[in-house]
């Protein structure tokens, strides 16, 4: 993954995203080989981007494309358009897939969460993140709703931010944690695009988090998580993962 942030009134860098950079950037959306999805059909497999190669992290390796050991799933957003949207309807708040629904947080003053309704197996990819783009830093970081998108040498590209709810969908709904055992999804760049990634099996009832990195995180007054504490928390998920 290239360096990416989330954005509210100060930027976040996630050092640990940055470590991972390579790896993951290698997002697989492998449900391709035997479900269809325009974007994965259309998109993914014909990609002109750097950022476009696959990997599986549990074979520790990139891949040009899917991984033909392990399981990968990608649940793309039910499709609405914009046209059926009745008056005070929201697109984002439409877009949940099957398993998905978006209501009050666990966390307090947090506003509105994103929950799982069903079982999410690990490494099951959502998105993309969706908003609108544009390169306008300052009102990224007064979003709190934007993601940038990195070259390789880490340069934002652009931003795609997701505070109109109307032109984004329903993965501007999901929060940080407050602790490290709560994050259950990576953010990974891919294709000049963000996703997200489950890290572990997600049970019915579960609040969705992603981290926004270090910075914003102190924002949110989180202390911030580290390389070693991320990597041994997806360790234990490895151990702990059931069937
Ligand atoms: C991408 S939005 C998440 C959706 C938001 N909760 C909503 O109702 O629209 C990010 C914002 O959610 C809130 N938020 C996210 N994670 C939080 C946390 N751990 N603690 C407090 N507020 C949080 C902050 O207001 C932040 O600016």
């Amino acid at each position: 993954m290239h360096e990416q942030h989330h954005s509210n009134r100060r930027n976040s860098t996630s050092k640990y995203y940055e470590h991972k950079k390579r790896k993951e950037s290698d997002l697989k959306l492998n449900e391709s080989k035997k479900k269809s999805s325009s974007y994965i059909d259309k998109k993914f497999s014909k990609s002109e981007f750097d950022d476009a190669r696959l990997f599986c992290d549990d074979c520790n390796k990139f891949y040009d494309n899917i991984c033909p050991y392990h399981k990968q799933s990608y649940i793309p957003d039910k499709k609405i358009s914009k046209s059926s949207l009745k008056y005070s309807q929201r697109l984002s708040d439409l877009t949940c897939p099957d398993g998905i629904i978006i209501k009050s947080s666990t966390i307090l003053k947090a506003g509105k969460g994103v929950f799982a309704t069903k079982r999410f197996e690990k490494n099951t990819f959502f998105g993309p993140y969706m908003g609108t783009r544009h390169s306008n830093f300052k009102s990224a970081q007064e979003s709190g709703y934007a993601w940038s998108i990195a070259d390789k040498y880490g340069k934002m590209i652009y931003i795609i931010d997701g505070c109109d709810s109307n032109n984004s969908n329903w993965m501007r709904y999901i929060n940080c944690p407050n602790t490290i055992e709560q994050q259950n999804l990576q953010p990974i760049q891919y294709d000049r695009n963000m996703f997200y990634k489950t890290m572990r099996i997600i049970r019915p009832g579960e609040e969705l988090f992603v981290y926004y990195g270090d910075d914003y995180a102190r924002f949110l007054g989180i202390k911030p998580f580290n390389i070693e504490s991320i990597q041994m928390n997806t360790d234990d998920n490895n151990i702990n993962d059931d069937d």
